[in-house]
């Protein structure tokens, strides 16, 4: 049986253990990158397809017909899983592996919102603090959270990890009920919830329903000292709604760590230097060497599951 990992140093930076995983298989083929227009050459001839968020598209599938395709990360909206399930290829993920490192990130980018930390410390570099009259500097508004209404959109792992960490700052959680999904007594409508909440984080994962779940009509409901963090995906918020927002100060700030392209090689409107309270990260929330290398655990266990027919983490 084997396998070819399309991206690995996506995961590995040569710091992980992938000795189970090539245990789990008779051979790896590893490339470091690939890109969309690579994959089907690279996957022709592989019954196993590692991959990361290079995108998998239907005529790929179709053309080189693996048989399995292990996601190592729990996103796998860069796979089309409607032809996977078409044409019976088994899509697993990986799940709960950077609970604690995703919500940090959240809570930090939250954090740092609230504190202002980012243009503080750019005041302090610039010499402001040295130049100022008072032993402080006040120029930018700080928020304290605790008292303050955090909403949750998707409390699942990452998203209950995150309500728990903001309740210890001392804030009240509401969350979103899944539309269609069935009424819990602990949720409410998103629309219900977003004039109520003083920051919004999300953490359900991009389908087709969930693609543009904030836009401009959501935004212009939330308070204009809101904050909003993603650190799910992006798409799924309206990013020109955003900046717009943002720029007339209709929304208290954003900190996005993930954007509709990445890499964002075409620009993103959330990259330009002068967007009010805005922080953006490059995707790496997850990217802890304890999160990386549980990664690499529950990849070993998705192929051996597999292939013992006890398949684990299966999507499709
Ligand atoms: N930035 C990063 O480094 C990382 C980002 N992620 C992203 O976070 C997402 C969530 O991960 P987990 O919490 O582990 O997944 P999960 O499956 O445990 O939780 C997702 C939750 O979202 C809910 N949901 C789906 N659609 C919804 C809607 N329209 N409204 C309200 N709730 C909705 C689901 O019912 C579920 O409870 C992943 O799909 C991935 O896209 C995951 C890991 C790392
Ligand atoms: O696990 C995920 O879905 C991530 O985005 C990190 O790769």
């Amino acid at each position: 049986m084997r396998a070819v990992f399309l991206e690995r140093e996506s995961l590995d930076r040569g710091d992980l253990d992938l000795s189970g995983a090539e245990a789990a298989v008779d051979e790896i083929v590893y490339h470091n990158h690939t890109s969309a227009d690579q994959v089907l050459e690279r996957i022709t001839g592989f019954e196993i397809v590692i991959a990361n968020k290079v995108r998998v598209s239907r005529q790929d599938l179709e053309q080189a017909r693996p048989k399995m395709i292990a996601v190592v990360a729990t996103g796998v909206n860069n796979i089309d899983l409607d032809a996977c399930q078409e044409l019976g290829i088994t899509v697993v993920n990986v799940r709960g592996y950077g609970t604690d490192s995703v919500a940090q990130h959240a809570i930090g980018l939250l954090l740092a919102l609230a504190t202002r930390l980012i243009d503080y410390h750019r005041d302090v570099q610039q010499g402001e603090w040295n130049r100022s009259a008072h032993f402080c500097l006040l120029d930018y508004p700080i928020v304290e959270l605790a008292g303050k209404k955090l909403g949750v959109v998707g409390l699942g792992t990452l998203g209950g990890r995150t309500a728990e960490l903001a309740r210890a700052l001392g804030m009240e959680v509401l969350s979103a009920q899944r539309p269609g999904g069935k009424p819990q007594p602990d949720r409410v409508p998103l629309d219900e919830l977003l004039p109520q909440v003083d920051a919004l984080t999300l953490h359900c994962p991009l389908t087709d329903d969930t693609r543009g779940l904030i836009g401009r009509r959501e935004l212009a409901m939330m308070k204009p000292t809101a904050f909003i963090i993603n650190t799910a995906r992006g798409g799924l918020v309206d990013e020109e709604a955003l900046v717009e927002a943002l720029r007339q100060r209709r929304l208290g700030g954003a900190g996005f760590d993930v954007l509709t392209e990445e890499p964002p090689r075409s620009g993103n409107p959330l990259l330009d230097d002068d967007i009010p309270n805005l922080i953006v990260t490059p995707h790496s929330a997850w990217g802890s060497h304890e999160a990386r290398q549980r990664i690499c655990e529950q990849l070993a266990e998705n192929i051996r599951g597999w292939r013992n027919g006890e398949p684990v983490r299966v999507v499709v």
